[in-house]
């Protein structure tokens, strides 16, 4: 890591009033520290999303059909999801990779479409664990090949997003686990709901994370894969081989940021090498952001995964990054020092 006096040093020294350009200095000290040098880049960029499906949308976790998930997958094999829009509004790489969905793949993918099915969606978490110890590291496994082959194509800033629906369940119980935050206040509505949907999402993981948690010092890895999701777990995997591989990753919402908490704990120190992009809407995201030191760049009421937070907030990196590399050093223009 680097020096983050030296960072300070090099931005103090540029044709323009110290510290004049506020927060972005700020960022731009962490995306430099991140990369472990001076001139950081954002491009290539890459996003891979992650989807899988969730056993315990059978026992009324989401507002919505399991089905949507294979309906997602086949929008953004078609390049008409938010996720496609903002990505190529951001001029960033994507990719899609099947961990776990319950429906069939689609047919005739595009080429950024990988099929790497741990399983056919997670057990439900409601009734028992949601997935063992050995689905666990081929879901890690999947999440870090996807990172080291983004690294090999030169990418050193990484995204990722998920697709599954009734995620948010999972979400929330690992946000319990590992943020420490109260169940209940980890509970959010997700992609939409009623008061009754909520109440029942908060019956479910606080049972949940009741079961799991005696286990979290003992066998850390089967509390968590108790609780997770495919989808999170590979997130968690490209986590840690991305900041292992010296990439800044920029943090989406409450999901990933779920997958987040799993990397830290599971490759303590991978939390220095996060961005977070966004606070989620979700109630649990501030509290599980805090566990890892993160202070989210936006705050826009953006709740829906995907990327999409990150997306929106790559602008910000490449300014800093810019600032950085592009602008003149004071002396290099013939002005002194005034302030
Ligand atoms: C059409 C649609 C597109 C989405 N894109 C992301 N999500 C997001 O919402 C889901 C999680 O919310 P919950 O836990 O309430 O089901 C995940 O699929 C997540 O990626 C979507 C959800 C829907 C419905
Ligand atoms: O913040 C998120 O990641 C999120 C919120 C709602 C639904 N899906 C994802």
């Amino acid at each position: 890591m680097m020096d983050e006096a030296r960072i300070w040093a090099h931005l103090d020294g540029l044709a323009k009033p110290r510290r004049s350009l506020g927060r972005l200095e700020r960022l731009a000290v962490d995306l430099a520290r991140s990369q472990g040098r001076l001139d950081p880049v954002t491009q290539p960029r890459r996003l891979v999303l992650f989807a899988g499906d969730h056993g315990c949308v059978v026992d009324g976790c989401s507002a919505w059909p399991q089905a949507v998930t294979g309906l997602m997958v086949a929008a953004i094999c078609a390049g008409r999801a938010t996720s496609n829009a903002l990505a190529a509004a951001q001029r960033c790489a994507l990719r899609l990779v099947d961990v776990g969905m319950a429906t069939p793949p689609p047919r005739a993918p595009p080429a950024f479409f990988r099929a790497a099915r741990v399983a056919s969606g997670t057990a439900s978490l409601a009734h028992g664990p949601a997935m063992d110890e050995s689905q666990f590291a081929a879901a890690w496994a999947i999440g870090a090949e996807e990172a080291e082959a983004a690294l090999g194509a030169g990418c050193r800033l990484l995204i990722a997003g998920e697709m599954g629906i009734g995620n948010t369940t999972p979400a929330a119980c690992l946000t319990a686990l590992l943020a420490g935050c109260d169940p209940e206040a980890a509970v959010g509505l997700g992609a939409g709901g009623d008061a009754a949907l909520l109440d029942r999402k908060r019956a479910i993981v606080s049972a949940a994370v009741a079961a799991a948690r005696p286990l979290l010092a003992t066998r850390p890895r089967a509390a968590i894969a108790a609780l997770a999701g495919f989808e999170i777990v590979a997130m968690a995997g490209f986590f840690a081989a991305g900041a292992a591989g010296g990439a800044t990753l920029l943090l989406d919402g409450y999901v990933a940021t779920a997958g987040a908490l799993i990397a830290e704990r599971c490759a303590p120190g991978t939390r220095a090498a996060f961005l977070a992009a966004h606070r989620s809407a979700e109630p649990g995201h501030g509290a599980a952001l805090a566990r890892l030191g993160l202070a989210p760049l936006l705050d826009w009421e953006m709740r829906l995964g995907e990327g999409s937070g990150a997306l929106v907030a790559l602008p910000l990196l490449d300014s800093a990054a810019a600032l950085l590399r592009d602008v003149a050093p004071l002396e290099a223009i013939g002005a002194g020092r005034a302030d």
